[in-house]
């Protein structure tokens, strides 16, 4: 093997970079080439391909984003896009590679390994809906910026003895939601995955505001209902002078926290000791702080597990 091949692919996540720079970087390391492939899947096929040097690596663990863009190529899942991919690895003399995205694009990692490229999957994704693995790149931060921005509309929410209902990414899955929720005493999380009644949140905020609690915040994961839809149902059992927010995309950019830094560096580094073992098809995660790896059919058989009891502490701990 002399040649790696790096991609990013689905919804960028911070940390992307620090995974993409620890592949290349020790890759360099075993006396290795690495190849930057932009815009995932698309310009895997359209060749848009480049040999990374390591001045291109320079600064680049800080930054949010991903230095090798990324793009959804849905024409990837059909084999003559797949095949018009391994052209480019063999005029490129790439050997191997590294797919750093979520669960779509290691679809997509398996087809090139099933076409005898081995190919190692990193989890990136801002979701955390990836099964076999306890956190994802991009989790960290992105939960991190919205407990600033919640902390931020606490602040007003009080002010104005308000209700404030805010709406985070996740996909389907409500992990943001919960971390975020916990983090800021959420008066209630609402998550796809946990049952939940709107006369009962309805209650809780009459009961806070009637006790003092002036501020009421309700963090509500992308899936369930938009944030407005949510406050005019909510306006329905009761005058809270609610507004509805939306965190979106800004959870997605930003500086990664030092721990998805710290989990890209490992991963990405033991993707390469895999590949150079000869390994393909698996994806790395990290369980009980340790690195594994699992083939990626068991991932696509299996569902990730939410840590629902968290929206039960929240509801335990917080104001009465
Ligand atoms: N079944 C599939 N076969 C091959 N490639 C796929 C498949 N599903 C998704 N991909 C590729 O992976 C990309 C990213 O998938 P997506 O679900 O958008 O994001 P993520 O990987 O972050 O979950 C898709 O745009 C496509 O190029
Ligand atoms: O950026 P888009 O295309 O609007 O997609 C938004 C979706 O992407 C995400 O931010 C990240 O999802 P993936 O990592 O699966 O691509 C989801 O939380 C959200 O549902
Ligand atoms: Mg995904």
């Amino acid at each position: 093997m002399k040649r790696i091949g790096i991609l990013t692919s689905g919804g960028d996540a911070p940390g992307m970079n620090a995974a993409v720079r620890a592949v290349a970087g020790k890759a360099m390391a075993e006396g290795l080439e690495a190849y930057g492939i932009n815009y995932g899947f698309a310009g895997l096929v359209a060749g848009d391909i480049h040999k990374i040097e390591a001045a291109d690596l320079d600064g680049v663990i800080q930054r949010g984003g991903t230095l090798l863009y990324s793009a959804r190529y849905p024409e990837f899942a059909h084999e003559e896009g797949q095949l018009k991919g391994i052209e480019q690895l063999k005029r490129f003399g790439i050997d191997a590679l590294v797919v750093i995205g979520g669960d779509g694009s290691y679809h997509g990692a398996l087809r090139l390994t099933e076409h005898g490229y081995n190919t190692i999957g990193l989890p990136g994704t801002i979701d955390n809906d990836i099964p076999y693995t306890d956190f994802t790149i991009g989790f960290d931060t992105a939960v991190n910026t919205n407990v600033q921005a919640l902390d931020r509309i606490y602040d007003t929410a009080h002010s104005h003895d308000r209700t404030f209902v805010v709406e985070v990414m996740g996909r389907g899955a409500g992990d943001v939601a919960l971390w975020s929720g916990v983090s800021i005493g959420a008066t209630a999380i609402v998550v796809p995955e946990v049952d939940w009644s709107m006369e009962e949140i309805a209650n809780k905020i009459k009961h806070n505001r009637a006790n003092g609690h002036r501020s009421n915040l309700i963090v509500l994961a992308e899936g369930v209902m938009g944030a407005q839809e949510f406050v005019e149902k909510l306006s329905e059992y009761g005058d809270f002078d609610a507004r509805g927010n939306t965190i979106a995309h800004m959870q997605r950019g930003g500086n990664p926290t030092a721990k998805d830094r710290v989990m890209a560096s490992k991963m990405g580094a033991y993707a390469v000791e895999l590949l150079l073992a000869g390994k393909g098809g698996l994806a790395v995660g990290i369980q009980n702080n340790q690195l594994v790896n699992h083939n990626m059919l068991d991932l696509f058989d299996s569902k990730h597990e939410v840590e629902v009891s968290l929206d039960k502490l929240n509801d335990e701990i917080s104001f009465k």
